[in-house]
């Protein structure tokens, strides 16, 4: 299993509006988690995927054949979750994931043990008979994703599959994610970190429709090392200090302010500082925070 994105670029508005620039990346089965901030060309990089949309230039190849030759051959193996826009409110789960599958073109007798195993895994078999409209957050992101899985595909494109839910949700969900992706080829795209930071093989960050980093999560973090540190200041001094440094954590305790800074430059050697490990929330802010 392997999907190479080749040099993709894709422009809106007449050309005018590139939202993905050059884009090339080459995936194996494991997670991916694309990770940039709103804008950054995540959506227009699904819909390339996901083959609703046809790149300006590049290619997109699965086991070598371009996606939009393969057509209905690569819809079988394509399973895509969407944003939860547009559920249909008045369906029962169970209806739901029949209705997604005679889409999908199963056969109905696959689809029957497929959609009562699906509903079992995702953990709502007591809930299937129940109305979208009347599903919490979790659960509908959870028939999204059972929905996703109709046709045991080996690539699972998820578009912010923790969007909207609580804590436990989003680990349960994660978690989730995890056992499923054995032998499969998984793209998340995120703005939370942490929806992705330790379950990800590889985490690709994007920024103004380029493809800025692409690696695994310890090298990442490895090469952030040295650029992080907590400073201690006083509380008189921190505005000073939000409008000069990226901040990406304040607390306090008994003897004052701790600021966490990531900076790129080596701090003053005055200061009261310690440095701390690195996490996937300070490489986001290097990148991303101006
Ligand atoms: N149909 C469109 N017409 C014109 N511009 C568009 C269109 N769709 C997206 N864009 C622009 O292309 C850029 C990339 O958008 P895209 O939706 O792919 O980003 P994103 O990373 O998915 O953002 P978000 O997290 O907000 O969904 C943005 O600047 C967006 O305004």
């Amino acid at each position: 299993m392997k999907l190479s994105i080749n040099g993709v670029t894709k422009r809106y508005q007449r050309g005018r509006k590139a939202a993905l620039q050059q884009f090339t990346a080459e995936l194996t089965p494991g997670i991916y988690g694309i990770l940039g901030p709103n804008g950054a060309g995540k959506t227009t990089l699904m819909n390339l995927v996901t083959d609703q949309m046809k790149p300006d230039e590049g290619e997109i190849l699965y086991n070598g054949v371009p996606i939009h030759r393969l057509g209905r051959a690569y819809r079988d193996v394509l399973g895509y979750m969407p944003q939860q826009q547009g559920i249909y409110r008045e369906f029962t789960g169970r209806r739901f994931l029949w209705y997604m599958a005679a889409l999908k073109g199963l056969p109905t007798s696959k689809a029957k043990s497929k959609i009562e195993e699906l509903l079992s895994i995702v953990n709502l078999t007591k809930d299937a008979d129940t109305k979208l409209g009347a599903y919490s957050g979790g659960m509908k992101q959870r028939i999204l994703i059972a929905q996703a899985l109709l046709n045991d595909p080996e690539l699972l494109i998820m578009d912010e599959p923790t969007a909207g839910l609580d804590p436990k949700e989003r680990i349960r969900i994660r978690n989730f994610i995890s056992t499923i992706a054995l032998n499969r080829i998984v793209i998340i795209a995120t703005h939370v970190v942490s929806d992705i930071e330790f379950i990800s093989k590889e985490i690709l960050l994007m920024k103004e429709g380029k493809l800025i980093l692409k690696d695994q999560p310890v090298n990442i973090l490895s090469k952030m090392e040295g650029h992080v540190h907590e400073v201690r200041i006083d509380k008189t001094e921190l505005s000073q200090y939000q409008a000069r440094y990226k901040i990406s954590n304040i607390s306090s305790d008994r003897d004052g302010i701790w600021v966490r800074i990531v900076h790129e430059e080596p701090l003053s050697d005055e200061l009261e500082m310690r440095e701390v490990k690195p996490n996937l929330e300070d490489v986001y802010l290097y990148h991303f925070e101006e």
